[in-house]
């Protein structure tokens, strides 16, 4: 038995749960991996020199042994998210340190110690087994999967399943992820693959819708309302593209921060009226390395005001981190919100404390979704309100090539990977509600 005959049990469109409950499962398929013995490769080089491409490989691995309450899953696509470009330059830790401290916690947990990471945060795909005790899917549905590993076992995260002190990032802080043939999910990752899209367009919202989701929408978050300017950095990438969306559709006013007049173009081809090209308006908000330039959060402001008729910023949807946070937090306006989920440019911030207390601001850590959370912005997605913003797609092989695209931003909004699929464009099951949105879904394709 090989993953060849798994994919073609997918294919035809005749097989049954039966079917595929009676496919036997093949010992080892492929997976895109980080090594132990390689977590040094890059040390004493910048950030920006490390190259994923040098420290992903694709390898054949051992299938692991499915325990109560998970699924193995036939990965159709998958995606590429900035954790994977983490984990592939070993910053600002090699996740083996997280596989290690999960293989501590029990028996069927050591399966994670590996000297290999399966990576991968995001799939669209079929579900192949269940484990004992899962009763809500079967061999045969079409699944995506969202990336919150839980236990559970705490009163903690019995309100807020991200609360869980025993909270992780699969296919990041747990193993036998997405960028691979099959994927280890628990099955309370699993919701269905909306039936208007590709595998790789499915493939591709997950992890960021859901964390857009939270951290603007949710209560959880900033708790965006009608009529809230928000400032989106990063507005055409794969947060930010996400995050747009969401202001858009609830009646919000976006003002979109982009580095490029083609991501400009993007963000106003969403219907965003507000964009600021940062690279062309030359904001340098740090004047050396420690010092910052309080001149230039106000020129950034003023600029905002131009746009807004003189309003400041309801919410900052933050995420770049050290270069940007000092100028998020003198922008936002009185009693308003930055929401941050991320740090990508240097996680020490600074910025003046002065403008938070005066003004009486919050700021609110967020981090992805809850399992009911990323099951409302799987359903946005499903009921074609919210899209995919999948531009460029690779193979499986040419995932290290992806990897690097993201780590150098030379991407647009998400980029996409295919796994078991062959070829792009298969998977789609409605073609009635995929026709009344193609547009929307092909937006930022090959652009
Ligand atoms: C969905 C997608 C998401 C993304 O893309 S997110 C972006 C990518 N992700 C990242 O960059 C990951 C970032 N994560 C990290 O860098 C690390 O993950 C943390 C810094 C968040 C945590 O580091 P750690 O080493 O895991 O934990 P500690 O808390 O620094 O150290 C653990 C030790 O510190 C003790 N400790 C914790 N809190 C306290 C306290 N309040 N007072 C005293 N000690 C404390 C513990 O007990 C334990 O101790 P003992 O090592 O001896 O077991
Ligand atoms: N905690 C969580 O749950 C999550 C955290 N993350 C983290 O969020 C970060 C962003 O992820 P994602 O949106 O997928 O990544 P992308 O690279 O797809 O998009 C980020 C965008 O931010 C902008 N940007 C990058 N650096 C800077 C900077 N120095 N100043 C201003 N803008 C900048 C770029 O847009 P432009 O050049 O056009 O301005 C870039 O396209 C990553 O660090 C990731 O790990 C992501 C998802 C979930």
């Amino acid at each position: 038995m090989t993953v060849k005959d798994i994919l073609d049990a997918i294919q035809s469109p005749e097989s049954t749960s039966a079917d595929f409950a009676a496919l036997e499962l093949p010992e080892s398929y492929r997976a895109m991996t980080v090594h132990k013995d390689e977590t040094e490769m890059f040390a004493g080089m910048q950030t920006r020199e490390k190259d994923p491409r040098k420290s992903l490989h694709l390898d054949e691995v051992p299938l692991p042994e499915l325990g109560p309450g998970e699924a193995l899953v036939a990965v159709m696509a998958s995606s590429v998210n900035y954790n994977s470009v983490w984990t592939s330059i070993f910053e600002p830790l090699s996740t083996f340190g997280f596989l290690e401290r999960y293989g501590r916690l029990s028996e069927l947990t050591k399966r994670h110690d590996l000297p290999y990471h399966i990576i991968g945060s995001d799939l669209a795909g079929v579900v192949l087994r269940t484990g004992p005790g899962v009763n809500a899917w079967k061999p045969g549905d079409e699944v995506v999967a969202h990336c919150l590993s839980v236990e559970l076992e705490s009163s903690d995260g019995h309100n807020d399943t991200m609360l869980d002190p025993e909270q992780r990032i699969w296919g990041f802080e747990t193993n036998f992820g997405g960028l691979a043939e099959i994927a280890l999910v628990k099955s309370n990752q699993l919701m269905p693959k909306p039936g208007h899209l590709s595998w790789e367009e499915a493939a591709a919202p997950g992890l960021v819708n859901s964390t857009a989701y939270r951290q603007l929408v949710s209560r959880n978050g900033a708790g965006m309302k009608q009529g809230d300017n928000v400032l989106i950095w990063g507005a055409s990438g794969g947060l930010g593209s996400y995050a747009t969306q969401f202001a858009l559709a609830g009646g919000a006013n976006p003002i979109c921060v982009v580095s490029s007049p083609e991501k400009a173009d993007i963000c106003r081809s969403m219907g965003a009226e507000n964009v600021i090209d940062r690279n062309a308006e030359g904001y340098r908000f740090w004047k050396d390395e420690q010092t910052q330039d309080p001149k230039e959060w106000k020129r950034f402001g003023k600029r905002i005001r131009e746009l807004t008729g003189g309003e400041d910023i309801d919410i900052v949807f933050e995420h770049p981190g050290r270069e940007t946070f000092g100028a998020s937090v003198f922008v936002t306006r009185k009693g308003g919100t930055i929401t941050t989920c991320a740090s990508t440019s240097g996680y020490m911030h600074e910025y003046d404390n002065r403008y938070l207390w005066m003004s009486l601001k919050r700021i609110i850590g967020s981090h992805f979704a809850n399992y009911r959370e990323a099951w409302e912005a799987n359903r946005l997605i499903a009921k074609g309100k919210i899209h995919p913003t999948l531009s460029k797609v690779y193979s499986l092989e040419d995932t290290g090539q992806a990897a690097y695209d993201v780590h150098r931003n030379l991407h647009q909004g998400k980029v996409g990977v295919l796994c078991l699929a062959p070829e792009e464009g298969l998977g789609v099951r409605d073609e009635e509600l995929r026709a009344q949105h193609v547009d929307a879904i092909n937006r930022f394709r090959n652009i």
